[in-house]
């Protein structure tokens, strides 16, 4: 059978320069497919004698194999191909560190909030909220605060500015958070249990004092609370705050308008080497201002006295973060430097 050393030379050769699988199948196609030429020349054996039909058949077999063998090798040889071109372009360094990422901290007044906000829920406390901007009814008067009291002065209070012949109020941006608990008592009445968190402002600013900074303050009122109830509650509170086993707390009379009797309250603490001991020690450090709520704030806050009564505290967050966190300048607390947000977050 003539014409077959052409044949296989083709095909080896097409073989040998096809560049991918599916020109290579193209390929199988046309050599060994029903229609392919090898195929067709399997076909013709059917008219020959049976002697030559027997040698041209054997022939045709080891020309199927050869080029059925060389489209194998080759179909391998472009998988290994990919294969390797998939592992040099995908190759990864498992070993390489990861990216670091960048994340955030929880500033610590943020963090201190979140505290104390569990620890008095956990005692019955809501959580109330109200306006940043006051009138001077809800911040000064209906707190007993007179108007002449030192605490209404320019020189300590924002005052908003009010346009010629605006008649409303004079509105103040917020000393403390009493005002929130005078809108709370006001809108559902005794007994109540509510904490107020929140940003203050006063006309402040040296190493401890900033115009805004943050405090909380405090407010249960029932039919029977007394002092006891308040010491309870607060010794409570430094001791799930500043996680120690026991505190110790003195109660200094004090006076407040908004509270009678009042009293500050310090906490037992020691400084060894420069970092504060809560708990023991023979210093004392004030933590915060309380007492029982005076008669005339809850009847300015629609509450009968001859009913109801109750204890009232307010504390400096950032004082007590500072104290907590061993943070030395309040001023920090506001400079939004990420190293110190960083170090302290
Ligand atoms: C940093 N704060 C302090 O040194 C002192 O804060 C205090 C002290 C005593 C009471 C209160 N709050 C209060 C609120 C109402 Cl609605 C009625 C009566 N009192 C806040």
């Amino acid at each position: 059978m003539d014409g077959l050393d052409a044949l296989k030379a083709k095909y080896l050769t097409a073989v040998a320069n096809v560049g991918d699988e599916a020109g290579l199948e193209d390929l199988r196609v046309a050599a060994l497919g029903k229609k392919g030429e090898i195929s067709a020349l399997m076909s013709g054996l059917g008219k020959m004698e049976p002697d030559q039909r027997k040698a041209a058949g054997a022939m045709l077999n080891v020309l199927k194999d050869e080029i059925d063998a060389a489209l194998r090798a080759k179909k391998g040889a472009l998988g290994d191909a990919a294969l390797n071109e998939r592992l040099r372009s995908e190759w990864l360094d498992v070993t390489m560190p990861g990216r670091p990422r960048r994340v955030g901290t929880i500033h610590p007044v943020s963090q201190v909030m979140e505290e104390l906000t569990a620890i008095f829920a956990d005692m019955g406390f809501a959580v109330a909220e109200g306006p940043q901007v006051e009138s001077d009814w809800y911040n000064f008067d209906a707190l007993n605060i007179p108007p002449e009291h030192p605490a209404r002065q320019e020189h300590d209070t924002f005052f908003m500015n009010r346009a010629e012949g605006d008649t409303r109020p004079p509105h103040v941006l917020r000393t403390h958070t009493s005002p929130v608990q005078i809108r709370a008592m006001a809108a559902q009445g005794a007994p109540i249990r509510v904490i107020a968190p929140g940003r203050v402002y006063r006309m402040d600013m040296d190493q401890t004092h900033t115009p805004m900074f943050h405090q909380v303050e405090g407010l249960a009122i029932d039919r029977d609370i007394s002092m006891a109830n308040l010491k309870w509650t607060l010794e409570e509170f430094c001791r799930a705050f500043f996680e120690v086993p026991s505190v110790e707390l003195r109660f200094r009379a004090s006076h407040f308008p908004f509270t009678e009797p009042s009293a500050e309250v310090d906490i037992r603490c020691s400084w060894e080497g420069g970092q504060l001991k809560i708990g023991q020690g023979d210093k004392w450090m004030e933590i915060l201002g309380s007492g029982m709520v005076h008669p005339k704030v809850l009847t300015a806050a629609g509450v009968n006295p001859d009913e109801w009564q109750g204890f009232a505290f307010g504390m400096g967050i950032d004082r007590i973060a500072m104290l907590k966190y061993g943070i030395p300048d309040l001023r920090a607390f506001f400079e939004s430097d990420l190293r110190w947000l960083r170090h302290y977050g």
